[in-house]
Order: structure tokens, then C-alpha cells, then sequence
């Protein structure tokens, strides 16, 4: 994992671009408030640039975080009980926009019409009754590791995080995919088109506001039958990785494919290591090269728990541009 701290120079620079746009730049979930922060990024500390310059173009490691940026606890108030709790203005607007701004450098923001009502700011809380789901709302369960939307072939190249809060550093965990320790032949058999991968339980109608959408018919149709993708891919000395075992299936008889997949969960099973998120903190996640999940950790549910903003991030739009209705919409249907 790489590591940016902030001099207090650089975060008195992030805090006169965030003043002097804040209000502007609201809503932030506009076409033209997404051009505009674009364009602002440029302003953001050169260091902070060049480092996730370097992070782009996987000269570091597939996992940046940012810190020294202060989260004033008074403003942001209590921890929301659900992400649907979200007022017009989020009290952690600022740091949205801190993190809207940073991913401009990397991506373009974009949603899932199917995953928290299609919004682009997602807010990562722990939810009463998910305890034991394997959501990011999840808390007293291990979220399994995964690949983030590894069922869709549209996902994101990275995943964001601004972390607002974490009072008893309930731990992100994460594993490289490249240099894993693989037996003989499993590498070429996970190169190979024999995996299946549901939708996780985000992206179902359930924990959603408007079950009755038509994108649900697609999710149930890969619920019920999953294309066959190939797990790992590109360079074989230094693959990407795609999956999400807890939803995976192998097609009935596929002994071969079965035993790869138990070798790549052991592997990277031994190749996790924690990264505890804290206030203030801005994390990128490598999408291809690099899985996560959370260690299990006891929710408050009292307005004090921990708080995280997230952002999908893509490097071509182009590629989902069938699947959103307009070219000025981010959230894929
Ligand atoms: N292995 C898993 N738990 N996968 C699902 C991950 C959670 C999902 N991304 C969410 O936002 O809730
Ligand atoms: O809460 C975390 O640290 C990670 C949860 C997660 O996997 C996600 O939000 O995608
Ligand atoms: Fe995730």
C-alpha cells in the first residue's frame, strides 16, 4: 500500500479550493458539477497529482491513501442510520467534493441505477438488521474479499473512499492479485472462461428503493445464469484479477475450474492485510489488480459509527454509453 501524507501547507491549499467552490459545485451529482471539479482538480496540490499520476499509470502499488486532511466532527453531525437518511446537502458535502475532486485525476464518477437508488455518492454505514449481510452496510459478519461489481462487465477500474469517521478502526482489508502463490496449472485454468459471478445483494431489488425497475430484469438474468468469465486476465506473470467467490459458481463438473478458484481463495486468503481507514483519510482502490473486503467489527447504531463516502470511478464512459440513457446521466441501467 502506498501512502501520501499531506503537508499543512497542502492541506491548506485543498481547504481554499474546497471554500471557494463548495457552494458552487452543488449539487455535486450534475453533469455540469462533474465537468466543473474536472477542471478544478488541476488545482489541487501537485504532489497529490503526481502521485496519483503514478498511481494511474501502476508505477505504485494498486492502493493509494491520502492523509492529513481534517474532518471537522462538529459539522457532519451524527452518522446517518442508513444511506437512504441522506439530506439534499450532505453535511460531509465538503469532502465529497474533496473526493469527487481527487477521482477526477483518476476516473470518471459514475453509478449503478440497481445499487443504492442510482446514486454516485454512496454512503458506507453500518445498517440495523445487515449485521450479518455480505453488504458494505454489513458489520458484526467478515465481508468476504471481492473484486467491487465483479459480476458486471462494466465495473469500475477504481474504487474511492473518503473515510469521515472510524472511531474503533474497524479494518478495510485488501490483497494484491499479481505475485500470488498459486499451484501448478491453477493461473492458466483462472485465465479461462469458467466462472460464473452473481450479482452481489446490493444490486438486488430488495435494498433498493424502487424494486419494480427495469434493470432488475437484467440483474435477475445473470442471477439465474451468470456468463462464464475467466477470473484472472491480461499479463499472466502480473494478472488483473475479477471475482467475488462468495457469489461465484462453477458449472456443474468442472472439477478443474472448482479446484482453481479453492487455490486462488486460499492464495489470497494468506495474501490479505488490514488497512484501517481514519477520518480525513482518502483511499484509492485499483479495481483490476487488487481485491478487499472488511474485517467484522461491532456497529454502536447511536449516531457515532463509522462513515465512509464512495465513489465508483471509470476510465472510459464510452464503454457504458448503451447502457445509460443519456450521455449526460452516469448511472448504468
Ligand atoms: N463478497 C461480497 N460481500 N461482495 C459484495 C460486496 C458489497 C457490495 N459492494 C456493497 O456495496 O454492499
Ligand atoms: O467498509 C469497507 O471498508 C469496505 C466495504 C466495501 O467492500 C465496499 O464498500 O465496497
Ligand atoms: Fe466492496
Amino acid at each position: 500500500m502506498d501512502r501520501l501524507q499531506l503537508e499543512h501547507s497542502e492541506v491548506d491549499q485543498v481547504n481554499r479550493l474546497l471554500d471557494r467552490h463548495a457552494d458552487e459545485l452543488w449539487p455535486l451529482d450534475t453533469e455540469e458539477a462533474l465537468h466543473r471539479a474536472a477542471v478544478l482538480a488541476h488545482q489541487l496540490p501537485e504532489r497529490t497529482q503526481d502521485r496519483v499520476a503514478a498511481f494511474r499509470l501502476e508505477q505504485t502499488s494498486g492502493v493509494l491513501c491520502i492523509s492529513g486532511y481534517k474532518v471537522d466532527q462538529d459539522r457532519l453531525g451524527p452518522t446517518p442510520s442508513h444511506w437512504r437518511d441522506r439530506p439534499d446537502r450532505s453535511p460531509a458535502h465538503r469532502e465529497e467534493l474533496a473526493l469527487v475532486m481527487l477521482g477526477s485525476l483518476l476516473g470518471h464518477p459514475f453509478a449503478w441505477a440497481t445499487q443504492q437508488d442510482g446514486r454516485l455518492i454512496h454512503d458506507v454505514v453500518p445498517i440495523k438488521g445487515h449485521e450479518h449481510e455480505q453488504l458494505g452496510s454489513s458489520s458484526e459478519a467478515l465481508l468476504t474479499w471481492h473484486t467491487e461489481d465483479a459480476f458486471h462487465p462494466l465495473r469500475g477500474d477504481y474504487l474511492t473512499f473518503a473515510c469521515l469517521r472510524n472511531p474503533y478502526a474497524a479494518a478495510t482489508t485488501v490483497g494484491y492479485a499479481d505475485h500470488l502463490d498459486l499451484p501448478d496449472g491453477a493461473r492458466e485454468v483462472l485465465m479461462q472462461e469458467r466462472f460464473g459471478i452473481r450479482p452481489d445483494e446490493s444490486h438486488l431489488a430488495k435494498n433498493n428503493s424502487e424494486p419494480g425497475m427495469d434493470a432488475f430484469d437484467d440483474i435477475n438474468e445473470m442471477q439465474r445464469n451468470p456468463d462464464l468469465v475467466a477470473v484472472l486476465f491480461g499479463d499472466p506473470a502480473q494478472p488483473y484479477i475479477r471475482a467475488d467467490p462468495y457469489f461465484m459458481i462453477v458449472p456443474d463438473g468442472d472439477q478443474e475450474a472448482q479446484w482453481a478458484l479453492d487455490a486462488l481463495v486460499k492464495a489470497m486468503d494468506n495474501a490479505m492485510f488490514d488497512m484501517v481507514l481514519d477520518g480525513g483519510d482518502f483511499c484509492f482502490i485499483d479495481n483490476y489488480r487488487v481485491v478487499h473486503g472488511r474485517k467484522p467489527f461491532t456497529p454502536r447504531h447511536d449516531g457515532t459509527d463509522r462513515w465512509l463516502k464512495r465513489i465508483n470511478l471509470t476510465l472510459d464512459l464510452r464503454k457504458s454509453r448503451s447502457a445509460r440513457p443519456v450521455a449526460a446521466v452516469r448511472a448504468i441501467h
